[in-house]
């Protein structure tokens, strides 16, 4: 195909520096634009000295891009920052934004949640929710596309299959998550200091993080129901990596190796997604800085219940991994295109 002139807006953080790893071996999609806000006049490679050997364009504000030239945008900017910025791009442009802004449907629960009512609702009614493996159809026609969260992400991808198809209930789901610090973003904050996370390990945003809406609103589609979980997220020393340990309750007679035969039956073909060997634990070191998610189920000591572990990269699987196979699926690109590399071990 003829090529794909790609702008990143937020291409100076830690998503939009995964991008440009991912697009610097793409063969459709070019860097043609890259912008950073306190950054912007800077070279890449000053603000990342791994981006040295890469001819890229110099960062810029995005008031600097013309947008009529560019095919594509992955918007890698921090939530509530980007509504506006995506309305005011020109209908020809395709988006992928990996941000929150435009992931929940109602629009009550966006305002109740990120605590301001929505600024491009008209925007939100044609976003496609992007979790690609369950909604490749959508995603490949859509304009824009919502980018899920990482926690969601790694959620998702285990449980919706096995809601659809009646393997557990869904009213008892309990979802410890643990994340990597880049999950928080380059700019400077407190709460992600060295010494405010080394040598330790703390649950945050306890029954009340964001992204359990977001997990909420995919598995009640998946479910047919409402569904509520009980989601904490928890805080991790080291740099990248996920895992959900995801405690569930089984439908009657159902066994962790039915979890794994359904799982076997949906993502067999999957590039992306590994059922791992029976008894095998699914590791964040076994993915690290590659687009899989590795998953597996376990029999509880408690009869009738499983516990499912889900690994993923957050910065790659958990975002701008999924966000390039999005954009691959958009322009009708194998999505494989620039996201297959193997994960970095040891
Ligand atoms: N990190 C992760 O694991 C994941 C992140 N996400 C989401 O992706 C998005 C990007 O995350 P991440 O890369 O981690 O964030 P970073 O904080 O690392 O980067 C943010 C980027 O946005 C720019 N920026 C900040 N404020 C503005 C503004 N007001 N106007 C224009 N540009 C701005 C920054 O520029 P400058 O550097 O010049 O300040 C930088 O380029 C966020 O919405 C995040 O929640 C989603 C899934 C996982
Ligand atoms: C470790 C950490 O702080 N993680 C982030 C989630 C990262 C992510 O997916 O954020 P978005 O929903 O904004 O895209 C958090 O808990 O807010």
């Amino acid at each position: 195909m003829s090529e794909v002139k790609v702008a990143i807006l937020g291409a100076s953080g830690y998503t939009g520096a995964e991008l440009v790893r991912m697009l610097a071996n793409h063969p459709s999609f070019r860097m043609t634009a890259l912008t950073a806000d306190r950054k912007a006049g800077q070279e890449m490679a000053s603000v990342f000295p791994q981006c040295a050997a890469l001819d890229l364009p110099r960062l810029v504000s995005i008031d600097q891009v013309d947008f009529a030239g560019i095919d594509a945008v992955f918007c890698a900017l921090p939530h509530g920052t980007t509504q506006e910025v995506i309305a005011a791009l020109p209908a020809h442009v395709k988006i992928v934004d990996l941000s929150a802004d435009f992931r929940l449907y109602d629009l009550d629960a966006y305002n109740t949640w990120y605590g301001h009512p929505h600024k491009a609702p008209a925007l939100q009614t044609q976003a496609v929710y992007g979790l690609t493996e369950l909604k490749r159809a959508a995603i490949a026609t859509a304009r824009l596309v919502a980018n899920p969260g990482c926690y969601p992400t790694s959620v998702q991808i285990p449980l919706v299959p096995l809601l659809k198809a009646g393997l557990i209930e869904a009213d008892d789901i309990i979802i410890d998550a643990k994340s990597g610090t880049s999950g928080a973003g380059r700019a400077a904050k407190e709460n992600i200091l060295y010494c405010e996370v080394t040598e330790g390990l703390h649950a945050y945003g306890i029954a009340s993080h964001r992204h359990a809406p977001e997990i909420e609103q995919e598995l009640s589609e998946a479910a047919r129901k409402d569904v509520v979980v009980s989601f904490t997220p928890h805080l991790i020393p080291m740099s990248r990596g996920m895992l959900s340990t995801i405690n569930v309750r089984l439908a009657a007679g159902a066994k962790a190796a039915d979890l794994r035969a359904a799982w076997t039956q949906v993502y067999g073909d999957e590039p992306f997604v590994k059922v791992l060997a029976a008894g095998v634990a699914p590791q964040t070191r076994h993915v690290r800085g590659s687009n899989y998610c590795f998953i597996n189920a376990f029999d509880d000591r408690l009869p009738g219940r499983a516990i499912i572990c889900s690994v993923i990269d957050n910065l790659v699987k958990g975002a701008s991994g999924q966000a390039v196979q999005n954009m691959n699926l958009m322009f009708g690109l194998a999505e494989t295109t620039g996201t297959n590399q193997q994960p970095l071990f040891p």
